[in-house]
């Protein structure tokens, strides 16, 4: 089955500086993809290029093999597009606003009653039809963007940041409606909250600085950031060298007094090892804890690589 997004060195300027720099990349047709990055890193500029509400510098994109520069009214056809400030009819109720925005996709007027059905079925807001957008609940009004995406039945649908703002509950809901939309369709989730990508995703897009810095599967990308430094607290910590001489000890960092940070060769049979010297030298360990690299230094690092080191 061929692709439903094809971007070919995208790249954008506003005014005078670059946000995005060649960017690359391919979309099957269905399941999440997590577009992850940094504030200010590229991802809306890439999204909004994506569904043609921004026309890039250079490159190109193809939504279904369609070119968006060339034919972007068939293109956009493809597309549900939920940007990160919807723009919601505080005035409208759930059903008039939906209705607009089967209008202005171009929903068939004899069609248009079934597809917005359908689209309050699938995101659970059927029972709100008639209640005014201004007094729904914020994951509520989410759902009804993501129903306004999803109302000309696209095979994409791209959400930005689609659950920023929300409260733990209603960011669980938001997270299962998601998934059960891409069942039959690709669905693009942009975020720059690595554990929401993890817990969504099957393939992982990292942006930093305008450039793609890592692009494969979750599973890759969990396999990269496997933890490889622990934190340990010691009431009578030893001399560096004692600490080196452990198997799998690689660098250690004081931190504090008590406390220092231990680098190791990614076996995690370390701990065991770090507790067993301590007992047997008397180093009176008060905490070891796995240090899971910060998001922050994942980006470093990939940053420091070319993107063809990482695909
Ligand atoms: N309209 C604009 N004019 C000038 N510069 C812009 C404009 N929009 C974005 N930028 C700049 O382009 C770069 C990429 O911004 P973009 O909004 O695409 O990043 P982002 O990853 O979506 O960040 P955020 O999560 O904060 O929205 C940033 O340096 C930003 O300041």
């Amino acid at each position: 089955m061929s692709n439903i997004v094809k971007i070919e060195h995208l790249s954008h300027k506003y005014t005078n500086s670059w946000a995005i720099r060649d960017i690359n990349i391919e979309i099957g047709q269905t399941g999440i993809v997590g577009l992850l990055g940094s504030n200010g890193a590229g991802k809306s500029t890439t999204m909004n290029i994506l569904c043609g509400a921004l026309n890039q510098t250079e490159g190109n994109v193809y939504i279904d093999g369609i070119s968006m520069r060339e034919q972007p009214q068939l293109a956009k056809q493809q597309i549900g597009f939920l940007p990160q400030n919807p723009p919601l009819y505080m005035d409208l109720t759930v059903d008039e606003y939906l209705n607009y925005c089967a209008g202005l996709r171009l929903v068939p007027k004899d069609k248009m009653k079934q597809a917005i059905l359908e689209a309050k079925l699938r995101c659970g807001i059927d029972h709100f039809s008639n209640r005014l957008l201004r007094n729904l609940s914020g994951g509520y009004r989410q759902r009804v963007g993501i129903a306004q995406a999803i109302v000309h039945r696209p095979k994409l649908v791209v959400l930005d940041e689609p659950t920023n703002g929300l409260d733990p509950n209603q960011i669980i809901e938001v997270r299962s409606l998601i998934k059960e939309i891409a069942l039959d369709r690709a669905v693009i989730f942009s975020s720059h909250i690595l554990s929401e990508v993890q817990v969504l995703c099957k393939d992982i897009k990292m942006i930093e600085n305008g450039r793609i810095v890592f692009s494969d599967s979750m599973d890759a990308f969990n396999n990269y950031v496997e933890p490889h430094s622990v934190l340990v607290a010691m009431e009578n910590p030893p001399a560096l060298a004692e600490i080196e001489k452990i198997e799998g000890v690689t660098n250690v960092d004081v931190l504090t007094e008590r406390q220092m940070r231990i680098y190791f060769n990614g076996d995690q049979s370390i701990t065991e090892r770090i507790v067993a010297a301590s007992i047997h030298h008397g180093w009176r360990l008060r905490e070891i804890t796995l240090d899971k690299t910060a998001l922050d230094e994942i980006f470093k690092q990939l940053s420091n690589k070319s993107p063809q080191e990482n695909n």
